[in-house]
């Protein structure tokens, strides 16, 4: 590492990307490189040695679910900091990772299954929305190259969901469906269906869908563009020193 390396340029954060060569990686480090503050110094991609990433402060994490695990352990074993947007987060995985940052209190992890800042929202809401309605429903849709369904984000709003009527004292949903052809209802996440729909000139778009007597309620978050992920990143990039352990998710970063 020479000594720019080290210091970082002007005092800035110096960063590397994992998946760099992907749809989202490609885009974060173009808005690294714009950022005034943060300086690109790895770009790393399959068949390319981890240890590229060495002089990184901070490593940001889009690749794919049957690898992040092996980078992020590589990361908090080196005492790098993680931002993380690749999906595939099961609670256990969360608890592993918990018990890696148990050995090292001085790194921080950020793992947010959507960085847009919009779709924190839209979750906030169908959170707060959950307990008044006795039906919900979710619709995610996404492009046809995307490799796992239902998306990281149902999944999270699905649990979030389940966590306010669990709270709430709500039941099951009703629904007398007797006869289906298997996955006609959509997945079971914790009692909630989600429904994942994939077609061409999608990007990332969800809505969830509320009923309850004579009313519907629609909360619909759409990404046209991956820069729409883009403030959530960095916003997490520049925080993530100051957040030693493991966060979940932006809302403690926007509040
Ligand atoms: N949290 C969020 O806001 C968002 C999360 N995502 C998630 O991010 C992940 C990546 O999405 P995309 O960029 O669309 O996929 P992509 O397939 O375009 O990119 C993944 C990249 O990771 C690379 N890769 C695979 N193994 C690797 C390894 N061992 N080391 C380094 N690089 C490796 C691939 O070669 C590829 O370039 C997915 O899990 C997706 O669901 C996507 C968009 C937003
Ligand atoms: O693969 C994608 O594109 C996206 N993945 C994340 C998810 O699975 O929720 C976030 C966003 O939906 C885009």
């Amino acid at each position: 590492m020479t000594d720019e390396q080290e210091k970082g340029r002007d005092g800035s954060i110096r960063v590397g990307v994992l998946g760099a060569r992907g749809r989202m990686g490609a885009e974060v480090c173009r808005a690294v490189d714009g950022a005034g503050d943060l300086e690109l110094v790895a770009a790393v991609d399959q068949g390319d040695e981890l240890s590229g990433a060495s002089a990184a402060e901070v490593v940001v994490d889009f690749t794919t679910p049957d690898v992040v695990m092996d980078n992020l352990r590589w990361c908090v074993d080196r005492g790098v900091h993680a931002v993380v947007g690749t999906t595939g987060f099961t609670r256990q995985r969360l608890e592993q990772v918990r018990g890696w940052l148990a050995d090292r209190p001085d790194v921080g992890v950020v793992i947010a299954p959507n960085f847009g800042i919009g779709a924190v929202l839209m979750m906030q809401f169908a959170a707060r929305a959950a307990r008044h309605f006795e039906s919900v429903e979710i619709i995610e849709q996404h492009h046809p190259r995307k490799l796992d369904a239902p998306s990281g984000t149902a999944t999270h709003t699905a649990r979030l969901v389940a966590q306010a009527r669990a709270e709430a004292g709500l039941g099951p949903t009703p629904d007398a469906t007797k006869d289906e052809v298997p996955g006609a209802r959509g997945a079971d996440i914790d009692g909630v269906r989600v429904h994942a729909v994939r077609a061409t000139g999608l990007v990332a778009h969800q809505e969830v869908l509320f009923g309850t007597l004579g009313e519907t309620l629609t909360i619909r978050h759409d990404s046209y563009d991956r820069v729409s992920f883009m403030p959530g990143v960095l916003l997490a990039v520049r925080a993530v020193r100051q957040r030693p352990g493991l966060t979940v998710g932006l809302d403690a970063l926007l509040d």
